[in-house]
């Protein structure tokens, strides 16, 4: 890439990636560990996602193995429906992940407008879903978090999961235990605490499918104890009204992968895989060579001129943040002094932090096989002749150079926060904010909750 010139400095694009590569643009998510923003990188032009954590806080949040992991396992992964990790670096305050941009919002965000969802849009979301779930369960990954709220949709209207935080690597002869995920999306077996492996986004699976056809969820409860008590006892029931919404195809499709025997659950590999769950009649007529590439036909496309997601976050941002992210140059510490804990600070967060710095690795994914390939072989722009469903290791949709910078064009305004649509919607919903559904709904859990610990299965 060598060294751009922009108009306030010079950058070397060759040397290590850092904040000061991008140009920040608008606030558009907050999680429960970080934030997220759109950034444009400022010698490509290419526009993406960046995720930030302040290092402080995840080590008081005892996140780290959390983030450690997530960031370790997505420079694994490139999946046409999985938003793929870019970069990844740090400063002395924050960790960043830079990853694919989503323009399309959540599934969550759009349950939320639409209250229930037509049936060939959940069909979709579902085979892609699908597709992405083998991609990563091919690879001994189980993501354990699937919900509508870590399902992104890009402009088109294809899906994506997002959300590693609690994904996990297996062993076939080593049955994960931790009770994590979002209780209401949880497969009986994690509850049963017997042991389990990727079965378990199969049912959750399901549970979205549900959530997005009825607006409600198939198990619902008071308290987490009753909630545990219907995900591992109560009938699967569906309203009264069912077959004015969907078909009965779809509700046969819901219903196997709500089934508690992970043996003749639809999609995993005990009851015969991704090729049982394709030939499952809810999908006739689809071409899965085709829906694999992500060339299939969203049914909905997300409304490119206003913003799919809370602006509340941009108000926060600008009105409450009384430090705003800001490029910084690292502080160089001298020899030993990282060792040594700050004034009042206790030795054992010092010695967390340093490991958290350690393991927190630089990542650039031009600087790699899959980044090298991509840069090389593919139209800007253009989908990878990678498939999901063929599991080819390490292909790169590419997405670099002119046609981003038109799709940029088409989407500044909305990026750079212009769009009076948004504006106006944002300071509206300061009370009744379309995140207050977000905010009530599950949030992932891991053992023990409520807190998310660092106490993970870890390979
Ligand atoms: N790649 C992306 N492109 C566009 N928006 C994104 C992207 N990733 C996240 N977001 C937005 O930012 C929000 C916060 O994302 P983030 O992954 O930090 O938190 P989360 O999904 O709530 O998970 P958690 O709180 O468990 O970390 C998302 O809900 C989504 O609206």
């Amino acid at each position: 890439m060598g060294i751009a010139c922009c108009k306030e400095e010079e950058i070397d694009f060759t040397q290590e990636v850092e904040l000061n590569h991008f140009h920040l643009l608008r606030s558009v998510g907050k999680g429960a560990f970080g934030k997220v923003r759109v950034v444009q990188h400022k010698g490509t032009q290419q526009i993406y996602a960046l995720k930030y954590i302040n290092k402080a806080k995840c080590i008081k949040m005892r996140a780290v193995e959390n983030i450690i992991q997530e960031r370790r396992l997505l420079e694994e992964v490139e999946c046409p429906f999985v938003c793929n990790l870019r970069y990844a670096f740090q400063d002395d305050e924050n960790l960043f992940m830079v990853i694919d941009l989503m323009l399309g919002g959540d599934l969550r965000f759009h349950l939320d407008r639409m209250g229930m969802m037509k049936e060939d849009m959940i069909r979709f979301y579902t085979a892609e879903v699908a597709c992405g779930l083998a991609y990563l369960h091919g690879r001994r990954i189980v993501h354990r978090d699937l919900k509508p709220d870590n399902v992104l949709l890009d402009e088109k209207g294809h899906a994506h999961l997002t959300d590693f935080n609690i994904a996990v690597h297996y062993r076939e002869e080593k049955p994960l235990t931790a009770v994590a995920g979002s209780m209401a999306y949880m497969a009986p077996e994690i509850l049963a605490k017997k042991g389990y492996f990727s079965s378990v986004d199969w049912w959750s699976l399901g549970v979205m499918a549900y959530e997005l056809a009825f607006g409600k969820r198939p198990f619902r409860a008071k308290t987490n104890e009753a909630l545990q008590q219907s995900i591992l006892h109560d009938d699967l029931e569906f309203p009264s009204n069912t077959s004015d919404l969907v078909s009965s195809e779809c509700v046969d499709c819901i219903k196997l992968l709500l089934t508690r025997d992970i043996t003749k659950r639809l999609g995993t590999k005990e009851s015969g895989g991704l090729d049982r769950f394709r030939a499952h009649p809810w999908f006739k007529g689809y071409d899965w060579e085709i829906i694999g590439k992500k060339e299939g036909n969203p049914p909905f496309t997300p409304d490119s001129k206003r913003a799919n997601f809370d602006a509340t976050h941009e108000l926060e941002e600008l009105l409450l943040e009384d430090n705003p992210l800001k490029a910084k140059p690292r502080k160089k510490k001298k020899e030993g002094e990282e060792d040594k804990p700050k004034e009042g600070e206790d030795p054992a967060i010092t010695k967390e932090m340093r490991i958290m710095e350690d393991k927190f690795t630089v990542y650039d994914y031009t600087k790699t096989r899959k980044g090298l390939g991509s840069l090389q072989g593919n139209q800007p722009g253009s989908q990878s002749s990678m498939t999901a469903v063929q599991k080819i290791p390490n292909a790169a949709p590419c997405t670099t150079g002119r046609a981003d910078r038109q799709d940029y064009s088409i989407h500044k305004d909305v990026m750079e926060g212009r769009d009076a649509e948004v504006n106006m919607t944002g300071v509206a919903s300061m009370e009744s904010s379309p995140n207050k559904s977000r905010r009530e709904s599950e949030k992932p859990q891991l053992d023990p909750p409520p807190v998310p610990s660092p106490i993970m299965e870890r390979p």
